[in-house]
């Protein structure tokens, strides 16, 4: 018997988790829907409310007229072995309630809380818990009563609405109906025969309750039904006496109420031969003991959907990450390895297995030539420019044959104005850079949860980049520096041999010093620097790409994080953890999961215990 008590307690603590979970049926198969239940169907004021106080022997229903019971009650009852009786509410666990009046004030401004003072109905159910060494181990669903017209101030939608709420109940196959019919009514016009006829026709799962079998007419009884022949049910009908509205005015004591039951039974001509399986505490002990043969058959499909749901829940944590270990060395270890994910990603970005690697051919493609293509040579050598560049450099002197320091001079301005370009495609390259971190971390799926670390890593990229553009910088200029310190010989030795040519071709010695100061030389001088500008300029669009990918995407690949993994390796513990701090609605979601995926296996392991007994 022990072990069938703790079936019930079981079920009655997977129960409650289910509400706290949110879980009161619904959409799919839940853990709710798989567990055994007993849910108390009836008309208004067939007598449900009597039954259910009778059978726990307190007065605890809030009463009234019209639709009282408007959220399902769930109602546990556990059997303590010696104590005052108490009860405990789900939504207001601290509290103990020892006055049973102040249970049915609760009741009713619980039911409010929901629904409101409107007289609306709400699925959600209410959890009364109560504790009694007079009650048995049973699970009781108080339901709205099934009504045909609505009162005032209510919806005339509320009679479908209550009856949809009673038939998602009872349609479960795991549902027991208790089914509530007054014996001064004929048992052919019951609305909860009608119901459970419709949901359960073979009658497995429904037991037959008669009420008020002391209202009916002198000289009828109700044999007929309580024996079985005129509606049949594979159990037991159980006929009830309870309190009369005038016992109720007169605060009949229930359990006054309860021995004159009992007594009205046995001292009854006509159903003396069935007193012993008739009254609220027979039915009390009927349904206690089939609920704990049922909840015995169901075990292997609790045990199932509770086996399936932890591996659910497993995945799911999987999937948001575990928590994280605590001792310092195994946050390192996290944290290195977090770093390790997102330079995986950001080395795929580069190398081309994600997209954006290719941005930094186009500014070497396109931007940096057509900034090259963009430099203002043709004013800077045009025909005015270079006359006054080479006059000036000649100085009070004239050049003679031809003018070093004037070429010199229109070189390396031209050759400054080389600098733009390639600083511009160190910070084109740097941008790209960036914002190939920035989607790195977004796309790595293991920080997402740890937004202080992910913050860590953006900064600590970002500095890296930063010195690689420095250097990257540096070394640009220093190419375009280069290229104004030692000028490339051959080139100006063979233009030295072609105007010779000309000359002699021309045959035009005699003008040839005349000519050397005219607009001709001067061009000549231009177009020269020109070619020769030309000649840098193609050496410049191939090597700026080669510093710029060495400097930075080369050092990008290879050492974006290593000053990071220095310092990391020098925090302390506490430092470690803050690092590691993560996105407060994920912790909330992984500790919510973690408590359904505990209860889950603590119910496993319960059962397991009383299943193997
Ligand atoms: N004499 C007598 N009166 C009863 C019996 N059962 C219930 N009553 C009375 O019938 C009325 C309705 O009973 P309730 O228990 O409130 O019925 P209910 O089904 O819960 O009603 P609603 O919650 O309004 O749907 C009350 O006045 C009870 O005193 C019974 O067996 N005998």
């Amino acid at each position: 018997m022990a072990t069938l008590e703790s079936l019930i307690g079981l079920v009655n603590r997977i129960q409650r988790a289910c509400t706290v979970l949110g879980d009161h049926g619904g959409e799919g198969m839940s853990l709710w829907e798989a567990l055994p239940s007993v849910a108390v169907v009836g008309g208004q004021s067939s007598g449900k409310s009597s039954v259910l106080e009778s059978v726990v022997g307190r007065d605890f229903l809030p009463r009234g007229s019209g639709i009282v019971t408007r959220r399902p009650l769930v109602l546990q009852l556990h059997k303590t072995e010696s104590g005052t009786e108490y009860a405990e509410f789900l939504h207001a666990p601290k509290k103990r309630f020892t006055d049973f009046a102040a249970v049915r004030k609760e009741i009713a401004d619980e039911t409010d809380r929901i629904t409101g003072k409107s007289k609306q109905i709400s699925n959600v159910p209410i959890h009364l818990s109560i504790y009694s060494p007079n009650v048995v181990n049973l699970t009781l669903i108080d339901l709205p009563g099934l009504t045909k017209v609505a009162v005032e101030g209510q919806p005339d939608s509320i009679v479908q609405d209550i009856e949809m709420m009673v038939r998602s109940y009872v349609e479960k196959p795991n549902c027991i109906i208790l089914a509530i019919s007054p014996a001064n009514q004929d048992i052919a016009t019951s609305d909860a025969i009608k119901l459970a006829r419709e949901v359960d026709p073979s009658g497995e799962r429904t037991f037959g309750v008669l009420t008020k079998l002391d209202l009916m007419d002198k000289g009828t009884n109700a044999v007929d039904v309580l024996e079985g022949r005129s509606y049949r049910l594979q159990h037991p009908w159980v006929g009830i006496v309870n309190r009369s509205q005038a016992d109720i005015n007169k605060n009949v004591d229930i359990n006054y109420a309860r021995r004159k039951e009992r007594e009205y039974f046995e001292s009854s001509h006509e159903y003396g031969h069935l007193a012993h399986k008739m009254g609220s505490e027979y039915l009390a002990k009927l349904l206690s003991e089939h609920l704990e043969r049922v909840i015995r058959q169901r075990i292997p499909s609790i045990l199932a959907l509770i086996n399936k749901t932890i591996d659910e829940l497993n995945a799911e944590l999987d999937r948001i990450g575990r928590p994280i270990a605590v001792d310092s060395g195994a946050q390192l270890y996290t944290i290195l390895e977090l770093c390790r994910a997102f330079d995986r990603v950001f080395k795929e970005h580069l190398d081309g297995g994600r997209p954006g690697g290719d941005r930094i051919y186009g500014v070497f493609d396109h931007q940096l030539p057509a900034a090259l293509k963009k430099l203002p040579f043709d004013r800077h050598l045009s025909l005015k420019n270079v006359q006054k560049v080479v006059s000036e450099a000649d100085g009070y002197q004239p050049h003679l044959i031809a003018p070093e320091q004037g070429y010199r001079r229109l070189i390396d301005s031209s050759i400054s104005y080389f600098r733009g370009p390639a600083e511009a495609s160190v910070d084109a390259v740097h941008f790209v850079l960036k914002e190939l971190v920035r989607k790195s971390i977004s796309e790595t799926e293991e920080l997402r949860r740890f937004p202080t670390l992910s913050a860590d890593i953006a900064a600590a990229s970002n500095d890296s980049l930063e010195r690689f553009r420095e250097e990257s910088r540096r070394t640009v200029l220093r190419l375009v520096e280069m290229e104004s310190s030692y000028l490339t010989v051959e080139f100006f030795r063979k233009l030295h041999l072609e105007p010779e040519k000309n000359q002699n071709s021309n045959n035009n010695n005699s003008n040839a010093n005349i000519d050397r100061y005219s607009d001709n030389h001067f061009r000549r001088i231009g177009s020269n620097v020109s070619a020769y500008i030309g000649m840098v300029c193609d050496t410049l669009r191939n090597s700026i790409p080669k510093a710029v990918v060495y400097c930075q995407v080369r050092e990008a690949k290879r050492a974006l994080l290593n000053t990071f993994y220095t310092q990391v390796g020098r925090r302390e513990k506490e430092q470690l953890g803050k690092m590691l701090d993560e996105d407060p609605a994920l912790m909330e979601k992984r500790s919510a999961i973690a408590k359904r995926l505990e209860l889950y296996k603590s119910a496993r392991d319960e059962i397991d215990a009383v299943a193997w007994k």
